[in-house]
Parts: C-alpha cells; sequence; structure tokens
C-alpha cells in the first residue's frame, strides 16, 4: 500500500485506528477524516506487510535552494495480517475517491524547445512517474509549431474529456495555453473578445504548470518555486489558485491577453532584440538586457488609468500576496459589487482626471524609460521579489510602475534593487499605481485618436494625446506581454479578475505550514503535525 500525502488534522472523527508497525516499533497510527492522499496498491514480497508512502513538504525547507519545494517522501507500516492490511487500504482508498477536487485526466502539452530544451525530458522523468503513481491518465502532445497547442484547445478538443490542461515549457507555452482556453470559453458561450469593457466567462478547467522555460515568472510567482516536481504535487493535490488576466485591445480590436508583465519601453526593447537571439536559450535576455541598458532609449507617450479600489491597498504597502490572500478576497468581492453598479467614484472637476462610467481617469505624460504593468508580483529566479512584490495573484487589477528618463547609472540603481530586498520604487523618477485599466497612447499617435469613441474617456485622453505633443518624432518601442511583442503600441487594458484558475495554491507564508512533519510520541504513539 503506498499512500502519498498523509495530512491529519486534530480533532476530526477518527476513521481507524490500529497498532501497526514502524521500524521494529508498535506504533498506534490513527485515520482521521481529513485525510488527503493519494495511492495505489503495490506489491509487497512479505505478505503481512504493508507500506504507506508519504508526501510531505522537504523537511529541509530551512535551506534557501529548498524553499517552498515538495517532495515525496515514504513512511512504511507493517501490518499484522493481510486482513487489517486490506481494511486500511479499503478505508484510505474510500476517502480518496471522495476527493473530487483532485485530478483524473489531464491533456499535458510539451514544448520541445522551451528554456534549455529539456522539457520533454523533464516531464517523462521527473513527472510522468508521479502522474502514474496517482493514478492520473494522460493525454500527452509535444507540439510541432507555435500555437500548436493554443490552436489545438481552441478548436479541437473536448474539454469534457479532461480534468485540467498542464502546460510543460516557459511563460510564452502557459500563454498559449491561456489563450487557447480563454478563447474557447468565450467562443462556446458566445462573448465577443473584441469589446474592450466585456465581462469576460471564466475558464471551467484549471492549468498547471511544469516549469522548464526561459523565465518561468508565472510558476514562481503562484508555487514560490519553479520545481517541476513540486508543481507536479500541486496538480496530483488538486490544488486551485485564482488568476487575474488582463485584456489588451487595441482600436476596440483584440490582440492578447497578459498573465504577468506587460512591458514597453526597457523590457520591449530587450524581448524585441532577444528573439533573435533564441539560440542563446535563456541567457538571451540578459545579453539583451545588457545591451537594451547601454542604449538607454526612452519614449515619449500618455499613459490613462483607472486606479483601484482603496480597500485593495496599494503597490507600497508591503502586504505580500499569500496562500488564501484576503486581498484577493476583496477584489473577488469587489467586481461583484462593481458589475452592479459602476459607479464608486464621484468625479473631480481637474484637468488631469477624466471620468467614465466606473470612475476617475487618472492622465499622465511623460518621458519614460520604462512602462510597465504587473498583473502579479512576476517574481522569479532572476527577480525573487519581482517587478512589484506586493502585487496580488487575484485582486483585479495590475500594477502599473512608471519610469521616467533618468541617469543611465540611476536606471542601473533601480534595476539593481530588483534582485535585493531594496524598494525599486523610493527613487523619484519612478512611481506606482494599482489600476483596475489602463490606456498607452505614444507621442505621435494617429491611431489612438480612433480609440473606443463610444467612451467619453476615451476621446478625451486621446483628443489630449494628439494636441499635446503635435511635433516630435521619438521613435516607438514595443509591448512585451508575457514574452510576446505586440503588434501596436497603442493599447488598452482591463483586468478580468480571476479568469482563470491554476492548479497552485500561492505562495505559502512562513514555514511553520510549509513542512508536514510526523513524530513517534513516547509510549509509541504516532502522530502527525501539521
Ligand atoms: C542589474 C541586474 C538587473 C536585473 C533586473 C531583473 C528584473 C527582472 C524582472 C523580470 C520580470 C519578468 C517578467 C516575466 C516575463 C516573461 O513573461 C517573459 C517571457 O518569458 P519566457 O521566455 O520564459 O516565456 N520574459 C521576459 O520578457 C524576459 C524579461 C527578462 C528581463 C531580464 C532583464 C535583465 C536585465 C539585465 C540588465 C543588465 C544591466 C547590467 C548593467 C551593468
Ligand atoms: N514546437 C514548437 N516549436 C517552436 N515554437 C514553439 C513550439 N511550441 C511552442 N512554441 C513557442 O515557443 C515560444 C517560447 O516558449 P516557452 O515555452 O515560453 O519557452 P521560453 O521560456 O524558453 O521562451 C512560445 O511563444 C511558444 O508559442
Ligand atoms: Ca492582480
Amino acid at each position: 500500500m503506498l499512500i502519498s500525502e498523509f495530512f491529519i488534522m486534530v480533532n476530526q472523527p477518527t476513521l481507524l485506528s490500529s497498532q501497526l508497525f514502524y521500524e521494529n516499533r508498535v506504533v498506534e497510527v490513527t485515520l482521521n477524516r481529513v485525510m488527503l492522499g493519494l495511492w495505489k496498491e503495490i506489491e509487497t514480497r512479505r505478505k503481512r506487510s504493508a507500506s504507506f508512502n508519504c508526501i510531505s513538504k522537504d523537511v529541509s525547507y530551512t535551506e534557501r535552494t529548498k524553499h517552498h519545494c515538495w517532495r515525496c517522501k515514504d513512511i512504511i507500516f507493517h501490518c499484522l495480517d493481510k486482513a487489517q492490511r486490506q481494511q486500511w487500504v479499503q478505508t484510505i482508498n474510500n476517502q480518496l475517491s471522495l476527493l473530487s477536487i483532485r485530478p483524473k485526466r489531464l491533456l499535458v502539452y510539451i514544448n520541445p524547445y522551451s528554456g534549455k530544451q529539456r522539457g520533454k525530458w523533464i516531464y517523462e522523468q521527473r513527472v510522468a512517474p508521479l502522474f502514474s503513481r496517482a493514478s492520473i491518465s494522460t493525454d500527452v502532445i509535444v507540439t510541432e509549431s507555435a500555437n500548436h497547442a493554443r490552436d489545438h484547445l481552441k478548436t479541437e478538443v473536448d474539454l469534457k474529456q479532461c480534468d485540467g490542461v498542464v502546460c510543460v515549457g516557459g511563460d510564452g507555452m502557459f500563454s498559449e495555453v491561456v489563450h487557447g482556453l480563454v478563447s474557447r470559453t468565450q467562443s462556446d458561450s458566445r462573448v465577443d473578445q473584441n469589446q474592450p469593457n466585456q465581462d469576460l466567462v471564466p475558464c471551467a478547467l484549471r492549468i498547471g504548470i511544469i516549469p522548464a522555460g526561459s523565465t518561468d515568472c508565472i510558476c514562481y510567482s503562484t508555487t514560490g518555486t519553479n520545481d517541476p516536481v513540486t508543481s507536479a504535487l500541486h496538480i496530483i493535490m488538486g490544488d486551485s489558485q485564482p488568476m487575474d488576466v488582463c485584456s489588451v485591445h487595441h482600436n476596440n480590436t483584440f490582440l492578447r491577453y497578459s498573465v504577468s508583465l506587460l512591458g514597453y519601453g526597457f523590457y520591449g526593447d530587450v524581448l524585441t532584440d532577444s528573439e533573435r537571439k533564441r539560440w542563446m536559450g535563456p541567457s538571451r535576455y540578459d545579453f539583451s538586457g545588457l545591451k537594451t541598458f547601454l542604449t538607454h532609449q526612452y519614449y515619449e507617450g500618455t499613459v490613462a488609468f483607472l486606479p483601484a479600489k482603496d480597500n485593495l491597498g496599494n503597490p507600497r504597502d508591503k502586504i505580500k500576496c499569500r496562500t488564501r490572500c484576503h486581498i484577493c478576497e476583496q477584489g473577488a468581492n469587489n467586481g461583484q459589487l462593481l458589475s452592479g453598479d459602476h459607479v464608486y467614484k464621484m468625479a473631480e472637476e481637474n484637468s488631469d482626471e477624466e471620468t467614465s462610467g466606473d470612475g476617475v481617469w487618472r492622465v499622465i505624460r511623460g518621458k519614460f524609460l520604462a512602462i510597465n504593468a504587473a498583473c502579479m508580483s512576476c517574481a522569479c529566479p532572476r527577480s525573487p521579489r519581482g517587478l512589484s512584490p506586493y502585487a496580488h495573484l487575484a485582486d483585479g487589477t495590475t500594477d502599473l510602475i512608471l519610469v521616467r528618463k533618468a541617469s543611465r547609472l540611476d536606471f542601473l540603481r533601480h534595476l539593481i534593487r530588483h534582485t535585493n530586498k531594496d524598494d525599486q520604487f523610493d527613487m523619484s523618477f519612478v512611481e506606482v499605481h494599482r489600476v483596475r485599466r489602463f490606456r498607452f497612447a505614444p507621442k505621435h499617435s494617429n491611431v489612438i485618436s480612433e480609440v473606443d469613441l463610444s467612451e467619453t474617456s476615451g476621446k478625451k485622453i486621446c483628443n489630449q494625446v494628439c494636441t499635446a505633443h503635435p511635433n516630435n518624432d521619438t521613435g516607438h518601442s514595443n509591448w512585451n506581454c508575457d514574452g510576446e511583442i505586440l503588434p501596436h503600441a497603442d493599447i488598452q487594458v482591463s483586468v478580468h479578475c480571476q479568469l482563470i484558475r491554476l492548479f497552485a495554491r500561492g505562495v505559502e507564508r512562513g514555514t511553520t505550514f510549509d513542512t508536514y512533519t510526523w513524530s513517534v510520541i513516547e509510549g509509541s504513539n504516532l502522530s502527525w503535525q501539521a
């Protein structure tokens, strides 16, 4: 018998209690009602013994490299006789069948070219054996070209035949799966994605990420690590983490969705340059990053944004998004309130504020080294706290970071702060706002005057943009949208609160809950503590 997690809560009704043998000692083992586990019977040479394997978080969690990592651990008990073993096997089996949150059938897409091109190896060697031990059946597709996974999900798959979709690769591969699933869900529900203000229908299936990419920011920000085994165990356990998705439009035409970084200026230029250097693997970003830094290009334009409600905090409040985050809960509640009542703030007469049906827009013009929107922290191995360390995964907002023109040295100081504990926003040329929607128009935009004419705020903002700087000709940058280059610089962005769900549970607080430990208590009793 093999159990891969044994999670026992105190004060729960006891289902089964027996004296078993553990490492040559007699121990009292109690099975409580709340027991999460995966298991299957295994052949054992000793007919009168049973073995339990436990999934627990790695007890060596104090080592920094092991932080937030989960590992498979084994505990072996020996039973007195076959009947006792069968009773345990059956009781646990019954309990497991009640855990409907755990996926039984998964659709897996592997990008064989992600990162260091080890996606297939990582899946086959480290993940597939765990799925099979958990009795999860899989349908595995190794992609043959870009957008293979997206188009397959959009048109071909019978989504009712699986309990979740797994992508093996980087942020780009995750983005493909998100596009496939979100678009499919909208077309099945006859929702038009081209309307920027359209409420979208949430996706029913959860998505799992087995990290094998170059940045792995989405996996890292939702689990606290980029470890494939940890991700596999989150999938097996049936964890669920809601996540915001930004829709990006140009001229009332849908362009793309984004879940992590939307970056114009610095990150757009890094990506544009790095695409030509894919052969370098993940280090292309460092190379292009250095090159872009030395180029030190700034861009002129106008940003207009709709601030988030005050109860969602602000990007510098030091409240981190953690498992079962209260801010994200508030965000979801706000969303429900707002759909019934779009006006939450009275218009104020101010030349830099525009009113629309759902609040007060603020308009900022300037010369920017970078304009970044982080819908989540964007923590990744390169920047363990991320682009916006206090951004939330599922609050319905994105943190809009405006980095104005500054000296090379100051910009370098700002960049370096992404890699240490210093506050990257505490600099005179950087400002950050928590927003629900925003627009950007580069200077000299011809197109923006046509943007969303149905909306009062849109019209006023566009007029301002088009008349403010009639004769400048600074070049445009590109938007980096989760690692894809957007074809337009003029964009409108709306955050859709909790549009998708991941097989993850967010980053957990501290270390006490991180570890499931067990101990043999004096008198040969065995108990577990969470
Ligand atoms: C001086 C060191 C400065 C380090 C600054 C690091 C900031 C890193 C923030 C990263 C945010 C990542 C957001 C995620 C984006 C991904 O969706 C997206 C796609 O990922 P995929 O290829 O895996 O599919 N990835 C990206 O767009 C890559 C962005 C990575 C940017 C790295 C920039 C490195 C900058 C180095 C500057 C060096 C200056 C040195 C001067 C002496
Ligand atoms: N079989 C394939 N051949 C070429 N490109 C692919 C294939 N499968 C997926 N892609 C594309 O590769 C790009 C990068 O994928 P990703 O998994 O994010 O790797 P990385 O993190 O190294 O950038 C994505 O834009 C994705 O659409
Ligand atoms: Ca968010």
